[in-house]
């Protein structure tokens, strides 16, 4: 017993760290994940030796309020919220409240509580708010502190534009809670110019809202959404759908999710789903609150000392995780750019292991703040299916070994070249990774398509027959291909014949196949369809291709300079001679209908900047989708550009899929 006495206290000193530099600093020094397993391990503790020690962490709500803000006590106490991690200890919380819920009606047959039903809204990640109106007027704003007192933050909580300074309901005094947040686009658009990048967006805001600069606060442009009257003088509201509907009468941003089900079992069966389009929001989100909507029954569940018994939060999977930083490679792309790949000691983050991380590229390494991060401890994320990602290093002390640059190729020992951010290697004629990676893109499946053909084969006809241009793939002969290892007669016939099959090609996977640097397969299919001619496109110059609408001056540069490269000249020639014929294709596209797009009906709003809006739209309904005016139930997908309006959030109100990121669109019609 004293034993457990003595890890339940080192835990509560060590959970009371974590809670300072969580709560009061914004600066974790621990992954969320790894936090809560401390904290489970110290609930267990106390389950299994029935024995909750007077100072511990889970008998209270946050920490200490930081000094240099005016206290504010808060005139109805804010809460935490208790945690299911699956679906079973969902189960859990609800038969406990069921249970209670029963034996009120028992003891009150005359006037029962209604039957059970339950709201789901997001779980937002960033900061607790609590605001003050009184008579109307915002008179007050504060964080969560410990529940009971908060630090007052108005002059911060004032540079959020979408926080109203006034509001209809002037009957007196109401305390409204909800959650400031920074949106993932500001984000990163924040972080593009930023001197010291911010590693993730929950610590972003709450950092911002508790800086004693007001001025700091506002260059964040912060958001924030509400879900609950905390305290009123004399409102009332039956259950928390009209709760929400005061709140969106009085202009706060609420939930863009609310909804009601019946049973919990209802409830149960949306959360994958809704666990699924967790990145289809622009900021955000730890989880799904399941909430019982009806007030009278709220009241009699009641509270512990930490949480409602009313609510429960369903927490996702976390995504990001801390561990050690091992080695740096430099890895040869086709194109000669070298990209660092960073090797961690292996990490589970969301049911896979981590190991390797990309690192962009050297100016990215300086703009993280991890020169000196060799050895050290870092912050990694996996979202969806993107590569794991390296954010940043977890202290700020310059503890690590330093991350050295090559000065030349790792693979051919070239001097390299800063060009922006990337190095380059530029010795396109015998660096072998670059040769290797044109010839197996040229052959992809999006480009050439050669059947069959793969990075084993690039390599070996390299090794082996010399071949290192994508056009002495066709010079290959029969007799070439039988002498060589693992090439069967069968094989090496089916390599020729799909050689020979691949020179009628259209021209945009052509030019595709040729690998020009930074463009990508829906500027090739733009290029084929403005020239329809190759070499009309060879003579073109910088300012007619950036008048097309989605090439900027760098990829204009980038195609010039390409064609005018005597070496790739020489390779095209040599394709041409060697029979191979791109044409454009003068028919209306095939609709290919296994396109994301294919039967969708689709509403375009706001600006983009990647094309106009109809053409867009066009392109669009080239690819099988309807485009019609307004958001309706039919809707199937919004594609929301810069100030949006109405639209978008009607679109977000009836849950529907929103695509705001043009880079995501831009990989959608890539894949199209
Ligand atoms: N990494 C660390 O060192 C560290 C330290 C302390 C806490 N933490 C993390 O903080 C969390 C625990 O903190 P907590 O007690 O603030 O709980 P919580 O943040 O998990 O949940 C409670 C909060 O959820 C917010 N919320 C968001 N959307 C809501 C909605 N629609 N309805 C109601 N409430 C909503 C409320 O502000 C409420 O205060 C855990 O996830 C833990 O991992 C991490
Ligand atoms: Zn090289």
């Amino acid at each position: 017993m004293t034993d457990s006495m003595e890890t339940m206290k080192a835990l509560i000193e060590e959970i009371y760290s974590h809670n300072h530099l969580y709560y009061t600093m914004d600066q974790p020094s621990i992954s969320d994940a790894d936090y809560d397993l401390l904290y489970d391990r110290l609930v267990a503790m106390e389950k299994a030796t029935g024995i909750t020690l007077p100072n511990s962490p889970t008998q209270r709500v946050g920490d200490q309020i930081l000094k240099g803000f005016d206290p504010h006590r808060h005139k109805s106490r804010l809460w935490s919220l208790d945690k299911a991690q699956n679906k079973d200890e969902l189960m859990i919380w609800y038969t406990r409240a069921s249970k209670l819920v029963n034996e009120y009606n028992d003891q009150n047959d005359e006037d029962p509580l209604p039957p059970l039903s339950f709201v789901m809204e997001l779980k937002f990640d960033g900061l607790t708010l609590n605001l003050t109106y009184d008579h109307g007027e915002l008179v007050q704003a504060s964080t969560r502190g410990n529940g009971v007192i908060g630090e007052g933050i108005l002059a911060q909580v004032k540079t959020i534009r979408s926080i109203p300074s006034e509001i209809p309901y002037r009957d007196g005094i109401i305390e409204v809670q909800g959650e400031g947040i920074m949106n993932l686009s500001v984000l990163e658009e924040y972080n593009k110019t930023a001197i010291e990048p911010l590693k993730n967006a929950r610590n972003a805001a709450a950092g911002a809202l508790r800086n004693l600069n007001p001025k700091v606060t506002d260059s964040r442009k912060l958001n924030a959404y509400f879900y609950q009257v905390g305290y009123t003088d004399g409102l009332r509201f039956e259950n928390h759908e009209a709760m929400v509907e005061f709140l969106r009468n009085n202009r706060f941003k609420v939930s863009p999710l609310v909804q009601v089900f019946d049973s919990i079992e209802a409830a149960a069966g949306e959360l994958d789903s809704i666990t699924a389009m967790r990145h289809t929001y622009d900021f955000l989100i730890d989880g799904i609150v399941i909430k019982i909507n009806d007030t009278r029954t709220r009241e009699v569940l009641g509270y512990t000392d930490k949480f409602p018994r009313w609510a429960i939060a369903y927490k996702f999977e976390a995504e990001e995780a801390i561990t050690t930083l091992l080695s740096v490679s430099w890895e040869v792309g086709r194109t000669g750019k070298i990209t660092p790949v960073a090797k961690v000691e292996p990490v589970d983050i969301a049911g896979v292991t981590v190991q390797n991380c990309t690192l962009n590229n050297v100016g990215d390494i300086e703009r993280k703040g991890l020169k000196h991060a060799l050895g050290s401890q870092v912050f990694i994320r996996r979202s969806n299916d993107v590569i794991p990602e390296l954010l940043g290093k977890v202290t700020e002390e310059m503890d690590g070994e330093e991350i050295v640059a090559p000065v030349s190729c790792p693979s051919c020992g070239s001097v390299l070249e800063l060009k922006g951010a990337h190095l380059f290697c530029l010795n396109r004629v015998e660096c072998r990774p670059q040769l290797i990676g044109r010839i197996t893109h040229f052959a992809s499946r999006d480009a050439m398509d050669i059947e069959t053909f793969s990075i084993m084969t690039a390599e070996q006809l390299y090794a082996e027959l010399n071949v290192k241009d994508p056009a002495d793939l066709y010079d290959l002969t029969f007799e070439d291909l039988i002498k060589l290892e693992r090439f069967g007669d069968k094989k090496a016939k089916n390599l020729l014949a799909s050689l020979e099959k691949s020179k009628q090609c259209d021209l945009s996977s052509f030019l595709y196949a040729l690998g020009i640097p930074n463009t990508g397969k829906t500027t090739t299919r733009v290029l084929a369809d403005h020239y329809r001619d190759l070499h009309k496109l060879m003579a073109a110059t910088p300012e007619e291709l950036v008048a097309l609408y989605d090439i900027g001056g760098i990829m204009a540069d980038s195609i010039v300079s390409f064609f005018r490269d005597p070496l790739m000249q020489r390779s095209i020639d040599r394709l041409l001679q060697a029979g191979v014929t791109p044409v454009s294709e003068e028919a209306p596209v095939i609709m290919n209908a296994d396109n994301p797009f294919f039967g969708k009906t689709i509403v375009l709003t706001g600006t983009l900047s990647i094309m106009g809006r109809d053409e867009m739209g066009k392109k669009l309904e080239a690819l099988g989708a309807k485009i019609t005016g307004s958001v309706s139930k039919k809707t199937d997908i919004v594609i929301a550009g810069e100030s949006a309006g109405s639209k978008l959030t009607k679109a977000q109100d009836l849950g529907i899929r929103v695509i705001d990121n043009e880079q995501e669109l831009l990989e959608m019609l890539g894949e199209a």
